[in-house]
């Protein structure tokens, strides 16, 4: 702390006014990480928990390391942190964020939904699943019926036993039961599925996630909503 005060002090008053001179000097230092970071979310928290953070990458505290000085005695705010590289760290990350985009830092109090990938068990990767739609003779747990066939909702709530387990997703049933294993975001999570219309879930979480492709092979019907409305 005493040390940075002494640092702020070995600069001329006239040059600590002027910000411009280190958000030319971050812009220079960025790294394409810390970017990635605020992207993922780090923005959307307080600025009070990113001084609070102490377990940083040594790495990366080196890399910014002498030039956040620079941020953090500019800055009118910075007087209540007493951890020096932290808090670098963190504003070093902001301002590259900011000097990159040419408009001010933006701490929004949008949540993101969050987003646990989930280790898969040896044998269970998504390359894993894809072998066993092609091997696999009846995923979909059909005996021979017609997958064309419409599906009240009614039957879907029926379906929520081990080896058949179904849910709605955009209008079509599927039998989850042989991919919750293979689900990257686990077990627990696609089994709030099961029974029900997941498609307001699903497309909260991966909108983007081709699920058509993927449990093309364990699609049992067709949701007949005009019934399930009655
Ligand atoms: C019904 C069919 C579903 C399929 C085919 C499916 C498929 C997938 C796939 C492929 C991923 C990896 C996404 C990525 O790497 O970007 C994933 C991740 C995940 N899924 Fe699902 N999912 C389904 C339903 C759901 C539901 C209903 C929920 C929530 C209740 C859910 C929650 C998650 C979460 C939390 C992750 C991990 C984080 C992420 O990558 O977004 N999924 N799912």
């Amino acid at each position: 702390m005493e040390d940075q005060k002494n640092s702020t002090n070995l600069q001329p008053e006239s040059e600590m006014e002027d910000d411009n001179n280190d958000f030319t000097f971050c812009k220079v230092e960025k790294d394409e990480n810390l970017v990635s970071d605020i992207d993922a979310g780090v923005e959307n928290q307080s600025i009070g928990f990113l001084w609070g953070n102490k377990e940083l990458p040594a790495k990366k505290q080196e890399t910014v390391g002498s030039l956040s000085f620079n941020v953090i005695d500019t800055s009118s705010s910075s007087s209540s942190s007493s951890s020096s590289s932290g808090t670098a760290y963190k504003l070093s990350k902001q301002v590259a964020a900011s000097a990159d985009s040419g408009r001010a830092v933006k701490v929004s109090g949008r949540k993101p939904a969050s987003r646990v990938k989930v280790p898969f068990e040896k044998g269970f990767s998504q390359v894993d699943w894809l072998r066993l739609t092609q091997t696999h003779p009846d995923l979909a747990g059909l005996n021979g019926q017609s997958n064309k066939r419409l599906i009240t909702m009614n039957e879907v709530k029926l379906n929520q036993s081990e080896g058949s387990m179904w849910t709605v997703l955009k209008g079509r049933v599927y039998n989850l039961s042989p991919y919750m294993k293979f689900h990257p975001g686990g077990v627990d999570m696609l089994m709030k599925a099961v029974g029900k219309d997941c498609t307001a879930l699903f497309n909260k979480y991966h909108a983007w996630v081709n699920a058509e492709f993927l449990l093309e092979k364990c699609l049992v019907g067709t949701l007949d909503d005009s019934r399930s409305r009655q």
